[in-house]
């Protein structure tokens, strides 16, 4: 493939007159792909590139890891049938080929926004679809049940495959499902996809391991030598054989790698070019006959084919459309307000300055916090752990047991994966741990997998955690203050959106205490984090017809106890509001602290995310959806009033 802007077609006035994607728009599923010829299979690969660079021109998406898998994912169709066999594509966030060759090219022009395709693998869109994902790491336990239901279940003629990323492999999942696998001994073919990068350039001894191999003799110069010896090699022989014969030659050679995989009883085979498809499906015809679990190692070019990609493949993971080019970047919202991220980054900066016993660390996801400035800074304090959350967690109460201070920043989605260090290596210790929980709210295109609507629920369960939300930018610094002067796990959540600002006196943030923004004598509205600026600006349209004050919570646990009394007995309503599901949130706590002090509940109503996994979209209109915009509380206050007839749910 040519490596260069021109691989992408232009849309001269003659092509538009054709099909514009002639291979691509003819497939009802990947079926086809298992008889076309080479030279269609390399046109059917400048096709997808072709949606992917059109698509990028009008939105956000994960661009540069769909470049890169674009040969693998039409060899895999073409040496597999999907529709029976097992694909799982580790996270999901690199499935657009496998969308665009399975028959969604159609309603690909609306994938990622509301209604329409979703960026990851859905079920509920196609057979090719297994499971709903989002999360690295668990494509090879998945891969791993489903072949042993397989077998349990009589379909044994089935194979099963997991494609995954070198950023994913070196989760702890990875290495349990291994340590499985390997005792197992069920047939199994593991892809590992090595693009030398994760979101940022990979980290840590498993990437160093992954260099080894590819700098092996075997993938550089002598690999066309390897690839001769495997022509003589009969494709339908016994496959054990064959490798054994493949090895011999290599071990001879000094050239063979994977030590390691070998070890635990995982056949490795590779590395081999992940852009050439005749080699592909060569290793990949090969591969399917082997018996027990083998791992194909295939290099990659992350953003291959569109230069400015392969270049630059950290901004190329998720760039903004390229009409909007300008803006500063992904996560800085509409509305022009630096986001709650770069607060934060700047919060953190300020005090790892200040204090050399803060520290911070990060599981992968350094450039969607946007911590590369401090891992310039401090090198020596800044941590990439990997994709390896639990690991994270439990690493930051080591460092709490020597003195230093943590600050674990981090998606509340992803912080799921380490519910149980949460548990046991930080609050049962009560070790102060800072956690900042970043994309806490509707994260909006990436959809259920990533929305962090559960964390205040799952946290406020476990004692000795404290766990605040800032309502405008300038808290954030104070809210960090005060969780590095305070002893004990702390947690602070914010979502994907710009700060609102407001210009409020600067008073330290005290534990357990609220703020009230505005006075209202007709009921009042308690805001939980994010939504201060919706309360405020519902106030702002109900001014003259109600006057209703504003209370920015601050805190969920411990919940400022004056606040609810008050609250509730000035006797009017009081409405909750919260970007989180309703269930265990803050509602849910400010209802459970009224009812044990006996106060009357029956005027208090909580507006909160639905009992349901919320679909993508775009975050305004998700939170319009779920009644927590500001024309939505206006209406549930009027409601409460007795201005208006009550909702009828
Ligand atoms: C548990 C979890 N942590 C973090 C992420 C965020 N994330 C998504 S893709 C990605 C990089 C994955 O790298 P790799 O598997 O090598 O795929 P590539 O993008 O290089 O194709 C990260 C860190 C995630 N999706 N899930
Ligand atoms: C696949 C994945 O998990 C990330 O790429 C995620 O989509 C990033 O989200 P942000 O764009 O909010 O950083
Ligand atoms: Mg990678």
């Amino acid at each position: 493939m040519n490596n260069d802007e021109d691989a992408v077609s232009g849309n001269s006035k003659e092509d538009s007159k054709e099909k514009k994607h002639p291979l691509l728009e003819g497939l009802v599923d990947a079926q086809a792909l298992r008889t076309m010829s080479r030279s269609d299979l390399t046109a059917l690969a400048a096709e997808i590139r072709d949606v992917l660079c059109n698509l990028l021109a009008t939105r956000t998406a994960h661009f540069a890891s769909n470049l890169g898998v674009i040969e693998l994912c039409i060899a895999l169709h073409c040496e597999f049938d999907f529709q029976k066999d097992h694909l799982i594509w580790d996270t999901g966030h690199q499935v657009y080929p496998h969308k665009l060759v399975t028959g969604r090219y159609h309603e690909f022009p609306s994938i990622r926004t509301r209604g329409g395709l979703m960026g990851y693998p859905n079920p509920s869109e196609s057979v090719y679809d297994l499971f709903m994902t989002g999360h690295a790491g668990a494509s090879i336990s998945t891969a791993v049940g489903l072949r042993s239901g397989d077998l349990l279940t009589g379909h044994s003629d089935r194979r099963t495959v997991a494609v995954i990323g070198d950023g994913a492999f070196p989760s702890g999942m990875v290495f349990e499902a291994l340590n499985n696998a390997g005792e197992l001994e069920d047939d199994l073919t593991i892809i590992l996809n090595d693009n030398k990068m994760s979101i940022c350039p990979r980290v840590g001894a498993v990437a160093t391991y992954l260099d080894r191999l590819r700098s092996n003799p075997y993938y550089t110069g002598l690999k066309t030598e390897v690839v001769r010896l495997l022509e003589h090699v009969p494709m339908f022989g016994d496959p054990t054989e064959r490798l054994l014969a493949q090895m011999k030659e290599g071990v001879k050679a000094g050239l063979l790698g994977g030590m390691l995989f070998e070890e635990l009883n995982i056949r490795y085979v590779g590395p081999i070019d992940g852009h050439d498809i005749p080699l592909l499906r060569k290793y990949m015809a090969m591969v399917r006959e082997m018996k027990g679990p083998v791992l194909l190692h295939v290099v990659t070019e992350k953003g291959h084919g569109y230069k400015p990609a392969a270049e630059d493949p950290v901004f190329f993971h998720t760039p903004p459309a390229f009409r909007v080019e300008q803006a500063e970047d992904a996560a800085t919202p509409s509305s022009g307000c630096p986001p709650f991220t770069l607060h934060a980054r700047n919060a953190i900066a300020k005090k790892m300055a200040e204090d050399d016993r803060v520290t911070i660390i990060t599981a992968a996801m350094c450039q969607g916090n946007k911590l590369e400035p401090i891992r310039e800074q401090f090198p020596d304090r800044f941590f990439d752990v990997g994709i390896c959350e639990s690991h994270a967690v439990a690493f930051a109460a080591g460092q709490c047991k020597m003195g230093l201070r943590p600050i674990v920043d981090i998606y509340s989605t992803f912080l799921q994966r380490s519910y149980d260090q949460i548990f046991q290596e930080v609050t049962l210790q009560d070790l102060p741990v800072v956690f900042m929980l970043d994309r806490a709210g509707l994260t909006g295109p990436d959809g259920p997998t990533h929305h962090g609507l559960f964390d205040i629920g799952y946290l406020r369960v476990f004692p000795n955690i404290v766990i605040m939300a800032p309502g405008y930018a300038s808290e954030v610094e104070r809210m960090l203050d005060a969780a590095l002067a305070y002893d004990h796990p702390v947690a602070i959540r914010y979502p994907k959106a710009s700060a609102l600002e407001l210009d409020r006196n600067i008073e330290p943030v005290e534990i357990g205490k609220s703020e009230r923004i505005r006075e209202g004598i007709d009921g009042t509205i308690i805001a939980f984090g994010s939504m201060l600026d919706q309360a405020l600006a519902a106030a702002e349209i109900l001014d003259g017809d109600l006057d209703v004050g504003v209370v920015n919570a601050r805190f969920a646990k411990p919940i400022d106890l004056d606040m609810v009394h008050s609250s509730i007995e000035a006797g009017k309503f009081v409405i909750t509001v919260e970007e989180h599901t309703k269930m265990g949130g803050f509602g849910s706590a400010f209802v459970e602290s009224a009812v044990e002090r006996r106060l009357d509940t029956r005027q208090v109503h909580c507006l909160a995310i639905d009992d349901r996994y919320i679909d993508h979209g775009d975050r305004d209109e998700l939170l319009a959806e779920q009644g927590l915009g500001a024309k939505q509380i206006v209406a549930r206050c009027r409601e409460a009033a007795g201005l208006v007839a009550s909702y009828s749910t």
